[in-house]
């Protein structure tokens, strides 16, 4: 049984409904030896295989979010954030309740695959391919995404490996910013992003959020939450702590952490 019902706003239409979700991870061998000699001696003496240690990341989360919503979420390391926004995606299931989405979520996190020995050229055609895009949209596309991403001259015919962590992270959002998304998740993509970026992203968020249905972002910068999002959810040890308006969350969390 959900332990918290979710309350949805009859004259609003839900985008993500997140029903009293529970997420548990499963450690095999947690403080135990973990090599591949200690488990082929277990097989061949027919033991039992290690114990099992659940780390239960999400206790019982409900919330709903609207069409046009920027959902931010906040929380200190190992709070939950990024478990939360991998359920959304669809990449965890669930040890109890639900998720509901309206549509195909995508997740851009700061480890989404572009390939680091192909080009950025390379990695904007298969990106775009990726995310559904016909060869056709991907041509007309392609020059949008370059300018958005904004590298230093020359660089898109490099290949990724030689760009730096905020290069990388430009071209991610710029090929993910390339298509409207249904329920767009970002994991910490625009955190190092410098803050000319950062007002690009912004406007470029908005424009999603207005073509599709919501967007959520984690990041651990409070003042990239409070520029880009209308809602912030605050999770504290996979808990909801606080739900309601940057200005008025923000703050709270602040007061709590610097404490
Ligand atoms: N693959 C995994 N296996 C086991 N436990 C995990 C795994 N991923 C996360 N956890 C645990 O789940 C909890 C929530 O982690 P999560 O990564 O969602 O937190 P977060 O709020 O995104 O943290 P951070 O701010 O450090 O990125 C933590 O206790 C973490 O140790």
């Amino acid at each position: 049984m959900a332990q918290n019902p979710v309350n949805i706003d009859p004259t609003r239409e839900p985008i993500v409904v997140v029903d009293g979700l529970h997420i548990v991870y499963r450690v095999y061998g947690a403080g135990g030896k973990g090599n591949a000699a200690s488990a082929m001696s277990r097989v061949i003496k027919r033991q039992k295989r290690p114990s099992m240690t659940e780390v239960h990341a999400i206790k019982g989360l409900s919330f709903v979010a609207y069409r046009g919503e920027a959902v931010g979420v906040i929380g200190t390391n190992g709070s939950g954030k990024s478990t939360l926004l991998q359920a959304i995606a669809g990449l965890l299931p669930p040890a109890r309740g639900g998720v509901y989405t309206d549509g195909q979520p995508s997740l851009l996190g700061v480890n989404a695959a572009l390939m680091k020995d192909l080009t950025g050229e390379r990695n904007i055609v298969l990106g775009c391919l990726a995310m559904g895009m016909t060869p056709q949209e991907t041509k007309e596309k392609y020059q949008e995404v370059v300018d958005f991403a904004g590298l230093k001259p020359g660089f898109i015919n490099y290949p990724m490996r030689t760009y730096s962590s905020g290069m990388g992270a430009r071209l991610r959002f710029a090929i993910a910013a390339a298509k409207t998304h249904d329920v767009l998740l970002i994991d910490e993509a625009l955190a190092t992003g410098d803050g000319k970026f950062r007002a690009k992203s912004k406007r470029r968020i908005e424009e999603l959020r207005k073509e599709a249905g919501a967007v959520f972002l984690v990041a651990h910068q409070l003042d990239v939450v409070r520029e880009t999002c209308d809602r912030v959810i605050w999770l504290d040890d996979g808990q909801m702590r606080m739900d309601g308006p940057p200005d008025e969350v923000i703050s709270a969390y602040t007061e709590a952490t610097q404490k």
